[in-house]
């Protein structure tokens, strides 16, 4: 699937971002558009400082950020795209003790919904939305994690944003919440423009029409999962043995080792990359090297 063409919703150019001496941000940029772009990229590569960004917590040092076609270092653009934006940050704060409708109800009264019955009515909205009509009056702190970072994207659908913000939204989650929730992830960017971050290559994989890979605060890649996975043909190969040439190989359940690196040896057994191994070879030395 290629990016649907439109305009931008967001524009991220020669952004750089430094927390003391520490450089979150060394200079990123891409654009995104309607669907999902995923942000890829190891810890500390900048990802939430770059969310952060985008649902304007935080602004930039240098370089310029457009969001829904306007200027967040202008505080009333800033207040028009926070009316058009959901955040789930990592780690969303939540008041255990409220119920899930409860906390709902109190990030729709911070984003001024004021009139109570259409409040209450967009709370059970999103709630319903993400599947939580049956738990809305459960407290938080009895809901299980995947039922919390439901409640926790249910807070960013409120008002139907254009821009969906999403930081990590499937760590910690079992491999059928994290199905779930790719489901409501791409049911979500029907027409919206949504940007997660994950360290999940397969989520990436399966949700994502455009991918951006930072590392040291840096773009690495910005592009399709097919221009990405493109990068990778040709180094990737299957053997009896770890390769020497290879940059990283592990042994799969068939007995093989899956070797990728830049040149394979004469006669490999080349196989089809896939986003993950794209990724690897990508990161190259700042990849986790996996023992052969
Ligand atoms: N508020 C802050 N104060 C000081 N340093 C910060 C702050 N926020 C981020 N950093 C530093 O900036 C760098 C980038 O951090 P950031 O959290 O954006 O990375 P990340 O890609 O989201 O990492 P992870 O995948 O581990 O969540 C790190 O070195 C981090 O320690």
């Amino acid at each position: 699937m290629n990016p649907i063409p439109g305009p931008a919703a967001v524009v991220v150019d020669e952004v750089t971002k430094s927390f003391g001496r520490t450089r979150a941000l060394a200079g990123v940029s891409f654009t995104a558009s309607t669907g999902v772009t995923g942000l890829l990229g190891p810890n500390g590569a900048g990802k939430t400082t770059l969310l952060r960004m985008l649902a304007t917590v935080l602004g930039p040092d240098q370089g310029r950020l457009r969001l829904l076609g306007r200027d967040p270092a202008d505080s009333e653009e800033r207040l028009e795209i926070r009316r058009r934006l959901g955040y789930l940050p990592q780690e969303p704060g939540f008041h255990r003790g409220f119920t899930a409708f409860e906390f709902v109800d109190y990030v729709a009264i911070l984003k001024e919904m004021t009139d109570r019955r259409e409040r209450h009515d967009e709370v059970r909205r999103v709630l319903a939305e993400v599947g939580l009509e049956s738990v809305s009056g459960k407290r938080i702190r009895a809901l299980s994690g995947g039922m919390r970072r439901r409640v926790g994207l249910a807070q960013a659908l409120l008002g139907d944003p254009e821009l969906l913000v999403l930081d990590e939204p499937t760590v910690g989650l079992d491999p059928e919440q994290r199905l779930r929730f790719r489901e409501l992830i791409s049911r979500a960017a029907e027409g919206r423009c949504v940007i997660l971050s994950t360290h999940q290559t397969e989520d990436v994989a399966a949700l994502c029409n455009a991918i951006v890979v930072v590392r040291a605060g840096r773009t690495l890649f910005s592009g399709t999962p097919a221009e990405l996975v493109a990068t990778a043909a040709g180094r990737v190969w299957l053997d009896d043995a770890r390769s020497p040439d290879a940059h990283l190989a592990w042994r799969t359940g068939t007995g093989q080792h899956r070797n990728i690196g830049e040149v394979p040896p004469p006669g490999a057994q080349l196989v089809p990359p896939t986003v993950e191994d794209a990724y690897l070879l990508l990161l190259g030395d700042e990849s986790v090297a996996v023992p052969a």
